[in-house]
Order: C-alpha cells, then sequence, then structure tokens
C-alpha cells in the first residue's frame, strides 16, 4: 500500500470530489520546420485561423462571464498588434511555433507583473491562446481526461475548463493559480470544486484522489478511514447545498421570522449578466476599480457602466462606491508608491486630492443616477470632514450639470464603515444617509493582520469578540440615529459568521452572487 499524501492548498471553490487524477501537461511544441519562411507564415496564420475558429464555437455554446472571457481571447488573436510581432520573426527567419511563444510571453510577463488583480487575471487567458496555437501548430492534441477526473497541474485554461463536462463530478487542483482568476470565478458560478496554490508539490501525480475544496486539501492514496470521513464531509456539504438552493427564490428570514435583506456584491456590470435580479434585494455594493484600467476612465464609459447595473436592478437600490484605489488595488498613474499602503493615500483620501479624477467619477454618477434606484457611498473615511468635502464636490458638480441642461440626480450619500475611527466613534456621522460596514478592512485594522498575508490568517477573523462588538455599536448607532446600517463585506456570505452578524443587530448584508443561496439558507437557520 503506498503512503498517504496530503497536500495543502486554498479554496477557490468549495466542494468536494473523489476521482482519478489527471495531470495538466504543458505543451512540448516537437514543431517540423518548413522549408521556407512564407511556409512558416501560412503555418502560423492556419494555426491562428484554427484557434479563432475553435473559440468562436466555443462563444456561441457559453454566455454571461465565460463568454466575456472568451471574447476577450477571441479580440486578442484577432489583434495585429498582438500577432504582428510573431510575423515579423518569422520574416527574419524564426520558426513559426518559437516566433509565436517568443512573442506571446513578452506579453504574458506585461500582464502576470501587473500590479492589478484584473491584469493578473488575464494572464491565464493569455497562456490559453498562446497554447491553444501551439497545439495547432505542433499538431499535438490535448489529452482527454476521464469522467470524473480531478485535474492536477500549475493552472488549468479556461478553454479546457469550458470544455469539459462537468456534470460527472471532477475537480481542479493547482500548484499555482489564484483564487481570483478568471477559472476560479467559473468555476465557482458552476459549482466546480477546485483548490489553488499547493505550490511546491510533485510535477505528476497519479491514482484516485480526494478534493476536499471546503478546507483546502487533496489526499492521495488515503487510508480507509480517511476515504470514510471524507465522504461523510462530501455528502453534509451537498446536502446543505441542495437545501440552501431552495431558499435561492425565497426571500431571506429567520427561523424566528425576522426578515434580512440580501444584496449581491459586483466588481464589474457584467457580473449581473448572470444573476436573476428577482433572487436579490439589489446591489449593496458594487466597486468601480475595474473601470480603471491602464488608463483613468471618461464619463461617459462610467456612465454607460453604472447606467447598465442601475437598468438591471430595476427599482431594487444599486450601491456604487466611489473608487477605492490603493492599498491593495494600484491604479497605474493614479496611486502612489507608499510603504505602508494600506494606511496610505487610498480611497476618498486620495480622491479628494485628485479632484480632477474624482469630479468625473461624480459627474458620471449623477446623471446615471436618474436611471434607478442609485445610492453612492465614499471608501476609506477616518473622519467626517471627508465625507462633508466629498459631498461639497457633488452639490457643486450636480449645480454645473443643472446649467448645462444636462440630466441628473443628487442620489443619497453614505460611506464605508471600514476605518476603527468611524467604527469607534459614529456620532461624528450623524449627518449620513447610509452606513455600510465594510468588515474585510475592518477586520484586518481592528486586528492589524493584514488582509492578504496567509501567515497572519488566523487573526484575521471576524468573529473577534472586538470586531463583533464594534459591528453592534455601529448597528446600534443606526438604529437610534435611523441611519440604515449593512454589512458588504465578504462576512455577509459566510454562514459561520452569519448568526453572529445577525446577532450584532445587522439586518441587510451583501455578498457574492454565488454565496446568495448559502446565506439566504444560513439566515434561515438563525434562531435569534
Ligand atoms: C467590502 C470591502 O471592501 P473591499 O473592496 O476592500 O473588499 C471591505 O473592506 O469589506
Amino acid at each position: 500500500m503506498p503512503e498517504p499524501l496530503r497536500l495543502k492548498g486554498i479554496s477557490a471553490s468549495a466542494g468536494y470530489a473523489e476521482g482519478p487524477l489527471f495531470n495538466l501537461d504543458p505543451v512540448v511544441a516537437r514543431y517540423n520546420r518548413k522549408a521556407t519562411a512564407a511556409d512558416e507564415r501560412l503555418a502560423l496564420g492556419t494555426a491562428i485561423k484554427a484557434a479563432t475558429g475553435r473559440l468562436a464555437t466555443l462563444v456561441a455554446a457559453t454566455e454571461g462571464d465565460a463568454a466575456e472571457i472568451l471574447e476577450f481571447q477571441l479580440a486578442m488573436l484577432e489583434d495585429d498588434a498582438l500577432t504582428g510581432p510573431a510575423f515579423a520573426a518569422i520574416a527574419v527567419g524564426q520558426p513559426a511555433n518559437t516566433a509565436w511563444r517568443q512573442a506571446l510571453d513578452a506579453e504574458i510577463v506585461g500582464y502576470e507583473t501587473s500590479d492589478q488583480d484584473y491584469f493578473r487575471a488575464r494572464a491565464a487567458d493569455m497562456r490559453d491562446i498562446r497554447d491553444q496555437v501551439l497545439r495547432t501548430l505542433t499538431e499535438e492534441s490535448e489529452a482527454a481526461a476521464p469522467a470524473g477526473a480531478i485535474f492536477y497541474g500549475e493552472d488549468i485554461a479556461p478553454t479546457r475548463f469550458l470544455e469539459t463536462d462537468w456534470s460527472s463530478g471532477g475537480g481542479i487542483a493547482l500548484k499555482a493559480g489564484s483564487a481570483a482568476s478568471h477559472v476560479a470565478m467559473l468555476a465557482r458560478s458552476r459549482g466546480v470544486p477546485m483548490i489553488v496554490g499547493l505550490g511546491a508539490s510533485p510535477a505528476h501525480l497519479a491514482g484516485v484522489a480526494l478534493l476536499d475544496a471546503e478546507h483546502g486539501g487533496i489526499i492521495l492514496a488515503p487510508s480507509r478511514a480517511e476515504v470514510e470521513a471524507f465522504r461523510r464531509k462530501s455528502s453534509s456539504f451537498a446536502a446543505r447545498r441542495d437545501r440552501a438552493e431552495t431558499f435561492l427564490t425565497r426571500p431571506a428570514v429567520t427561523n424566528a421570522g425576522t426578515a434580512v435583506r440580501v444584496q449581491v456584491n459586483i466588481a464589474d456590470p457584467s457580473d449581473v449578466n448572470s444573476i436573476d435580479v428577482s433572487t436579490c434585494d439589489g446591489v449593496g455594493l458594487m466597486r468601480t476599480e475595474f473601470l480603471f484600467g491602464k488608463t483613468l476612465p471618461d464619463e461617459e464609459t462610467q456612465y454607460r457602466a453604472y447606467r447598465k447595473v442601475l437598468e438591471w436592478a430595476e427599482d431594487r437600490p444599486v450601491t456604487i462606491r466611489t473608487v477605492d484605489a490603493g492599498g491593495d488595488k494600484p491604479v497605474p498613474g493614479f496611486t502612489v508608491e507608499e510603504g505602508n499602503p494600506f494606511l496610505g493615500l487610498r480611497g476618498i483620501r486620495l480622491s479628494l486630492a485628485r479632484p480632477e479624477v474624482f469630479r468625473v467619477q461624480i459627474r458620471a454618477l449623477l446623471r446615471a443616477a436618474i436611471h434607478g434606484n442609485l445610492k453612492v457611498m465614499f471608501p476609506m473615511i477616518a473622519v467626517v470632514d471627508e465625507y462633508q468635502r466629498a459631498a461639497a464636490l457633488f452639490a457643486e458638480e450636480k449645480a454645473a450639470l443643472a446649467a448645462r441642461g444636462v440630466a441628473q440626480k443628487m442620489p443619497p450619500l453614505g460611506i464605508m464603515v471600514e476605518v476603527p475611527s468611524v467604527a469607534i466613534a459614529p456620532e461624528a456621522f450623524a449627518e449620513v444617509a447610509f452606513l455600510s460596514i465594510g468588515s474585510n478592512d475592518l477586520t484586518q485594522y481592528v486586528m492589524a493582520a493584514a488582509r492578504d498575508n496567509a501567515s497572519v490568517a488566523h487573526l484575521n477573523s471576524i468573529r473577534h469578540p472586538a470586531v463583533l462588538r464594534l459591528i453592534a455599536s455601529v448597528a446600534a448607532f443606526g438604529r437610534a440615529q435611523k441611519i440604515p446600517v449593512s454589512l458588504c463585506g465578504d462576512a455577509g456570505g459566510d454562514p459561520a459568521a452569519i448568526p453572529a452578524l445577525i446577532e450584532a443587530g445587522l439586518r441587510d448584508l451583501s455578498v457574492v452572487p454565488a454565496q446568495l443561496a448559502m446565506a439566504k439558507a444560513a439566515i434561515a437557520d438563525v434562531s435569534i
């Protein structure tokens, strides 16, 4: 009997899978060099065309976020700026496979080393198109995985994920990867168990494995006791998930009959494409950092993005947060290099320091407000003066738009409660329209444990009494002052944290769309 092998990773999509391991091998290009540069050019052109055709077929069979990923890949393959350097290298004597690999690798490095999640997430999409063309060039086909396989390797391509039939189970265990990658996002929305970050694990693995993507582990050659324990956890998870699905279309109510509003958190307008609006009470947090890519967004681009979500939500509230750049979300040309960026010029501090950028976002929000039930909130508020200065800019821009005859509306203006000064002394904020607790940042600041540092993750707990006591006192302040208080951090979707949040007095949570059903089911079990 081989010894059990246990590897630890990070959960990227909760669930359990038991099945044969399938190694995801990198493309090894065994290429037959052609006689002339013209033949090499033709070979590359044909391979790009074949990859484009394959993607177009997949796009036609896909919708929502998956289609958006594939459309990005299609656009890249059709972009001369991407393919041009490879053809130029062929013209000076390179074989097509080397020319293509080098041209794509040069692009991919830029994505991989970007300090923005958005671009880093695109790196896997770029590697995918590089490998698809290389495979066609070298006539190397992808080995077929057995049904219910657990894919194991460095990373998995989005097209591989989308072409796999997950109906008979299976899962993903990656040495690298990221919970913020596009494949992780797809895995969560399709319920495919996935773990990432296995680190320095063996190059190849074989045999049947047990994947526990709820706690982030995989076991090979498990003992009988491990198999039995795994199956018990797996069936309890399946039962919880099935039961949760029955709550999705119902309003969230505790066991004692208390109604709780459950809204969604989105990071990009396309997120709403796959959400049935009737299953949520609105958008509790729309992040706007996605707009701040390589260049600062213009007013029209922002207006269209906000309007799309407002129209989707019909009359439900949509809370849009002004840009929260800085900290773990740097934006080139906007944020500044700092020794301690979590405590630096980020969120509203940066917007107020760069009013010419902030005013563009304000105008787009004021114009979008006429298309739905908009609320606007400011991130990283520490003192009331910041709120007042931001509100004054809204009033000025509103007057300027009105003077030009532009249709606009002043939305209610509220703040995030994520800096301890606000949570400890909320009485300074009696004038704001609403308070939304950002539990991710509030927890990291109260516990002095960075949210992106795995070595202090044990300290970064929303359920620490210090954090819960602050949340309860903010909720009590809101009740006393008749100021609505909600919570838009990830804790709102964590079934283990939900009872404590409701006990702390919260009645308005917002969660990532994939957690809607689980959150509603957890609320139904609360008997306070
Ligand atoms: C919702 C929050 O904001 P962020 O986008 O920083 O996670 C939070 O801090 O809880």
